[in-house]
């Protein structure tokens, strides 16, 4: 059994459950693979970030990076959790759409959109386009024109932190794609553009240090930052800035390696941080905004898989084979990223031998993980692999031509199927006859 595991997780046939749901009937019912999310651990995440700035009587909003998990079902959580969205893509922006989602409580992030998107953006009315680039502004000056609207914007700026892999420096100026520097004077020269546009209005500034993030200093650097720069656009434009986005970026927990702090405590210092900063430049306290994704679907996620064929190497880890991999989760080939597995079937059954969990594609390097303790497995053994919600399903593909899998939602003892299977009749939906 996986430590991991809280007992309530498995029922009396020692199956893993999920959502209340035993996870072999999900697998049963379903097919494999499966993506199966416990709902119930998505909207607790939602509150817990909620209920800190509730205690602190502060202004926010808790806007879901959907790049982690975007579909319409997603977002129809979302929006009951009165929960607002960043979007990176005219294709996330049409799934809100389509999920009938709020269109003023989400916000626009990319460092490159499209005439195409910018114009969607416009025509829907969505709540912020976080503008990133001069040639953007441009864009969105002439689509406001054209259309004659009006838009709120929000600057991107360029932390000049580093929050990878665990370590904080300053370095002032970093190398980034993302967003306007400050020293160079681009942040604000892209605020003057703004202000002098009567069709666009400049409510806040955004900045966002990184992901899988385990330690609150960076978050900090970021809101003062924003602070400092908020009252220095206060001095020299006499401008009130709305709302401060601190990005998102909050670590989870993938293996028994990983240890995050809580999500309140990262929100809670950078509530503090901001009042204190506040406080000290004499600003009226803006609204706090942050754009969790992993946070809030990761933990939910269990990848379910059947087990298939097995190669013993002698001297090595014997090789377990699932009936899927990188096509469904890349970011172990992608990133090296760990993960952690239980046999669904026998979840409290004793650990008898340590595997590689190998996926199914034809590459060297998809094993989904490299090392993993597990009662001796059969054929047809259910494998779930834990906190896979994010990064998961968004980053899916159909190489090798195999079918990205279904995703369920379960909550409260029922299941639902919020994306089908793909079949291969959609494989090859796009394809066109050349002779
Ligand atoms: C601008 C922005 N906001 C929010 C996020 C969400 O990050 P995470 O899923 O790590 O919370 C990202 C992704 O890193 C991002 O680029
Ligand atoms: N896709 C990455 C995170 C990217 C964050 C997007 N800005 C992951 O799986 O960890």
């Amino acid at each position: 059994m996986d430590e991991q595991l809280e007992p309530n997780k498995i029922n009396v046939a020692g199956h893993l459950t999920i959502g209340g749901v035993d996870a072999t009937e999900l697998a049963h019912q379903y097919g494999t693979p499966l993506i199966a999310y416990d709902v119930a651990a998505i909207r607790q995440q939602f509150r817990r970030f909620n209920k800190v700035f509730e205690e602190n009587q502060v202004e926010y909003e808790v806007s879901y990076a959907s790049k982690a998990f975007a579909t319409v079902g997603m977002f129809q959580v979302v929006a009951q959790e009165k929960g607002h969205i960043d979007v990176v893509s005219g294709g996330e922006l049409y799934t809100a759409i389509k999920a009938g989602f709020p269109m003023d409580k989400i916000s626009f992030h990319g460092n490159n959109k499209s005439r195409a998107e910018l114009e969607m953006a416009v025509e829907h009315q969505i709540g912020v386009v976080i503008v990133d680039n001069f040639h953007e502004i441009e864009l969105l000056s002439e689509i406001l024109e054209q259309k004659k609207q009006t838009m709120n914007v929000m600057i991107r700026i360029t932390p000049g932190i580093s929050a990878h892999t665990h370590k904080y420096d300053q370095t002032g100026q970093e190398d980034s794609k993302f967003g306007f520097d400050i020293q160079s004077g681009q942040a604000e020269e892209a605020l003057k553009q703004i202000l002098t546009n009567p069709r666009m209005t400049m409510i806040g500034i955004h900045t966002h240090i990184g992901s899988q993030i385990f330690e609150v200093e960076g978050f900090v650097m970021a809101a003062n930052k924003l602070v400092d720069l908020a009252a220095d656009w206060h001095d020299k434009f006499d401008l009130d800035t709305q709302v401060l986005n601190v990005g998102g970026g909050f670590g989870i927990r993938y293996t028994k390696e990983d240890d995050p702090i809580a999500p309140e405590k990262f929100v809670d210092a950078i509530i503090k941080a901001v009042q204190k900063r506040v406080g000290q430049r004499d600003l009226k306290m803006p609204a706090i905004w942050i754009e969790p994704g992993r946070s809030i679907v990761g933990p939910a996620g269990y990848s379910l898989y059947t087990i298939g064929s097995r190669k013993d190497v002698p001297g090595l880890l014997p090789y377990v084979t699932v009936d899927g991999g990188m096509g469904d989760n890349i970011r172990p080939a992608l990133y090296q990223a760990d993960y952690e597995a239980v046999l669904a079937n026998r979840a409290s059954d004793k650990n008898e031998e340590t595997v590689r969990i190998a996926g199914k594609y034809c590459e060297s390097g998809d094993i989904l993980i490299q090392k993993q303790a597990l009662p001796k497995s059969q054929p047809g053994d259910t494998l779930a692999i834990l906190a896979t919600g994010a990064y998961g399903y968004s980053m899916a593909s159909n190489y090798n031509r195999n079918p990205r899998p279904a995703v369920v939602f379960v909550e409260n003892g029922q299941s639902k199927l919020v994306v089908k299977r793909e079949s291969y009749e959609d494989l090859v939906r796009l394809d066109q006859d050349f002779i």
